[in-house]
């Protein structure tokens, strides 16, 4: 062993003193007198080194036994007591009385509202309390209030088509029901403290046109008292539906999968339903009785029934106040300052009601008409007729509204819980909201609620108000089921124009969010181009078919950006990419001559039929092009390959034609079990005529391929040659190599055997005369690697003894060889004896390391660009 001070046996077996690896004897330089020297100058001060001055803190150059600025004596570093732990106090440079984060009362920096991103997650545990309690509950109060708001609106909305007004208080309980269950329920499961679930826009836009098409398929058939039970049991059914799909994503772990749909596609679709929300909230408006088959029709009658005169009170205050909140709350994102508009508008109709007289400002205080006194108790009364008064079969009908509705349950809860994390500065697992926001909708739908998804400019304003924990949810929920209680009187009170106006406001929102707001840096103008046809679609063909062609254009995006970046990661010739084995210098010669024969791709993801037919193209241009050696060895490597589609196979079979038509073999490695399958049961591998041969890596293959080239040069088998007429032709100093052989000892290992294992400490290097072995790194889970095959000529072993470093990788005899020895002791003694051969092995070895290192450059070369 080369160690410090252990002694070592020289070729004679007399002791040694230690050396270093490269010959120098540690032992002959004496540091004795140099450190005496430095010792007697600090006592002197005179050292050259620099001094800190203890009372100014100057540096002091040179030396010197004072400080030339304050003038006190200079201690030197080693004449300064040591300082513990203990003497080390800070306390008096602590504010005054700040409190520490170990203190009782030390504050919640997240529930002061002034942080940004600092919330207390509740991904720890739950913790009901969290944030400061005052504060959860004014954020409550406020949100509750405006919920309240909010869902009175969109029951209008939901009831704005012609003949719906009668269903308009149940829709409102059914709304209220939904935004009390979400408050509660949803904020105690979800991790985004502040995060409120409740009827939002897009999914009663949804809704109002799913029962409008109810309504349709039943008008004239029915009375309209025998409509309300299959009416509320589709909304029900909707609810639970929504609630069962997020529930089994969340459940089944794929809700994370619903981030990588393109967020244009959504856009489109969401801004078409802006533009139903407009025109939803303008028929309730005028009564304009819109004929909503197709919008086409529904655009033309809403022009045509535009009474200027009319409209300017019916419509201005709503339109006013819609715009003023869209302008507002683009400016203050917060609940407060919304609330405050929602009583400031309330109070203005209230008082135009008392003070406006005559005055055509009085129209202000006209209020929700027809509205009677059966809100409350909850809408499954209107259930009691009991289920056979349901006309499922309209509801069936119906149904693929219900799909509708899910799909933007679940697309627009991923980019507002996305938006949401952003607020709270913490990601959250998208599975366990969806599984709550599911089972908020189950609850709310077995309560007879509307469908609920998380409102996104509600949370963020709960937060912004001081909302950090659930407490504020649960207080918004339970003031909304109060409202629901109270429903009667409350709502009598509320001027019209209020709810239409957050109908104008939602509506304008949705469009300017999601049509032009979703652009980033990123955005391509492909993008954009999905993001109109969606939108057109949704407008021109209606919502379901804006749904479908947005669906199945974000699938054909994804995939053919998936597949873009192509599924051939490296093209590669047999010239340049080789086989890990080492070489004599005539077959390597012969190689870079023939090397062209084999042909290497490997490929890459996902390979859909799309990546197989354009890897046939680069083949057959290969295989027809006439300036280079015809390919004999097609070798397709399958490693970087995460999968195959179905349609895959069908690119096996044109694959297997071509290897017919040009006579070639074809070698697949690394394949995945699919694919070997696949293989196997169409009869391509297994037998020795099959047309593939499978094998179990690229270096493997690489090797067979390099092994028939050299056969068919008559290249493979090299005459045997002795270990010094091996070295002869590259050994630094051939006259040394007699000397070099008396050192070493002969050894045979047999095929199959451990000439050392990964991990072992290294005491000898070996040079090799006869047969080969691998060079294998044992990968954790006890794969192997072969990282080389060397052969006569090649030296292994060397980097332990010079490095004292345990055996990097196992080395183990493919076949029987014979090796020559050098233990580490025989090295060191020899570099004793005879330096001018230790230094010309060390040359040698160098030699050969250089060259690997070449190899290996040009390996990552190959496969980087
Ligand atoms: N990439 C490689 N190519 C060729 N030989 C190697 C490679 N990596 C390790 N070895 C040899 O394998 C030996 C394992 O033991 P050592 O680390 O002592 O010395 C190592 C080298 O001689």
């Amino acid at each position: 062993m080369v160690d410090g001070d252990a002694q070592s046996q020289d070729v004679d077996g007399a002791a040694v003193p230690a050396a270093g690896p490269h010959g120098m004897d540690l032992d002959a330089i004496d540091v004795t007198d140099i450190a005496d020297e430095v010792a007697s100058d600090a006592a002197s001060g005179d050292s050259q080194e620099d001094i800190i001055c203890t009372g100014c803190g100057y540096a002091v150059s040179g030396g010197g036994r004072a400080c030339p600025k304050c003038g006190r004596a200079l201690k030197r570093p080693e004449a300064l007591p040591e300082v513990s732990e203990e003497d080390i106090d800070v306390s008096d440079l602590a504010e005054e009385g700040a409190p520490q984060v170990w203190d009782a009362d030390y504050p919640d920096a997240s529930a002061s509202g002034l942080s940004g991103v600092d919330d207390t997650g509740r991904s720890g545990g739950f913790r009901l309390l969290e944030g400061n309690l005052p504060l959860n509950v004014f954020a409550g109060l406020v949100s509750g209030i405006l919920a309240f708001f909010f869902a009175l609106a969109l029951a209008l909305l939901t009831c704005s088509q012609p003949g719906m007004q009668p269903f308009l208080p149940h829709v409102i309980a059914m709304s209220l029901v939904a935004t009390a269950v979400g408050g509660v329920l949803f904020s105690l499961m979800s991790r985004i403290p502040f995060a409120l679930a409740g009827p939002e826009t897009v999914l009663a836009a949804a809704l109002f046109l799913f029962v409008g098409s109810i309504y349709r398929s039943m008008a004239g058939l029915y009375p309209t008292d025998a409509m309300l039970p299959t009416i509320l049991a589709a909304i029900v059914l909707a609810s639970l539906s929504i609630g069962a799909l997020l529930w089994l994503l969340g459940k089944l772990g794929a809700a994370e999968y619903v981030r990588f749909i393109p967020i244009q596609i959504i856009g489109g679709v969401v801004g078409g339903v802006g533009v139903f929300v407009l025109l939803g909230t303008f028929d309730w408006m005028g009564q304009f009785s819109l004929d909503w088959n197709n919008l086409f029709a529904a655009v033309r009658d809403c022009v045509q029934l535009f009474r200027p005169d009319q409209c300017l009170y019916s419509m201005g205050p709503s339109v006013a106040f819609g715009v003023i909140l869209l302008i507002g709350l683009a400016r203050f994102k917060n609940s407060l300052f919304m609330l405050a508009m929602v009583l400031a508008a309330s109070a203005v109709g209230y008082a135009a009601g008392l003070w406006g007289g005559d005055l055509p400002i009085s129209t202000l205080a006209i209020t929700i008409p027809n509205l009677g006194d059966n809100i409350f108790p909850l809408p499954v009364e209107a259930l009691r007729p009991g289920f056979g008064a349901i006309e499922w079969g309209v509801i069936k009908d119906n149904g693929l509204y219900i799909g509708g509705l899910a799909v933007l349950a679940v697309l627009t809860s991923m980019y507002r819980i996305t938006n949401l994390e952003l607020i709270h500065g913490r990601e959250s697992d998208l599975n366990q909201e969806y599984r709550s926001l599911g089972l908020t909708n189950i609850v709310a739908g077995l309560c007879g609620g509307v469908p609920s998804s998380i409102s996104y400019g509600r949370s963020a304003g709960n937060r912004a108000v001081g909302a950090r924990g659930p407490v504020a949810g649960i207080v918004a929920g339970l003031l909304c089921a109060a409202g629901l209680y109270y429903a009667d009187r409350i709502i009598p009170m509320i001027p019209r124009f209020v709810p239409e106006g957050i109908l104008i406001y939602a509506g304008l929102d949705l469009i300017r969010d999601w049509l032009f707001r979703t652009r980033t840096a990123f955005t391509r103008r492909d993008d954009v181009l999905m993001l109109w046809v969606t939108f057109l679609t949704t407008l021109l063909l209606g919502l379901l078919a804006g749904i479908g062609v947005g669906v199945g254009l974000a699938l054909m995006a994804t995939v053919s950006r998936y597949s873009k970046g192509g599924a051939i990661r490296n093209v590669l010739s047999g010239v340049n990419h080789r086989s890990n084995v080492d070489r004599a210098p005539a077959q390597q010669r012969t190689l870079k001559e023939y090397g062209d024969h084999i042909h290497i791709l490997r490929l890459q993801g996902f390979l859909f039929l799309g990546s197989m037919e354009r890897l046939l193209k680069v083949i057959r241009d290969r295989l027809d092009t006439r300036d280079m050696l015809p390919v004999e060895y097609l070798v397709i490597d399958f490693k970087l390959v995460t999968g195959l589609a179905s349609a895959a196979g069908i690119g096996f079979k044109k694959l297997r034609n071509l290897v017919e038509e040009y006579d070639l073999e074809m070698i697949i490695t690394s394949a995945p079990l699919e694919l070997e399958e696949h293989l196997s049961g169409m009869g391509y591998v297994g037998e020795d005529d099959s047309p593939f041969k499978v094998f179990f890596n690229l270096d493997f293959a690489l090797e067979w391929c390099e092994n028939r080239v050299l056969d068919s040069e008559n290249m493979l088998t090299m005459k045997l040659l002795t270990l010094p007429e091996l070295l002869a032709p590259v050994f630094p100093e051939p006259r040394y190599i007699p000397a070099l052989m008396k050192v070493l000892k002969r050894v045979v290992a047999d095929k199959g055997e451990a000439v050392f294992r990964q991990g072992d400490k290294s005491d000898s290097m070996y040079f090799v005369e006869s047969g080969r072995l691998d060079v294998e790194l044992e990968l954790e889970g006890g794969k192997l690697l072969r990282l080389k095959k060397v052969g006569p000529g090649a030296v292994f072993g060397e980097m332990g003894i010079y490095t004292l470093a345990p055996r990097s990788a196992t080395v183990r005899a493919a076949e029987k060889c014979v090796l020559y020895m050098m233990t580490i002791d025989k090295l060191n003694a020899v570099e004793k004896r005879a330096p001018v051969l230790v230094t010309a092995i060390n040359r040698f070895l160098i030699n050969m390391l250089s060259e690997r290192l070449v190899d290996a450059n040009k390996k990552v070369r190959d496969l980087m660009v």
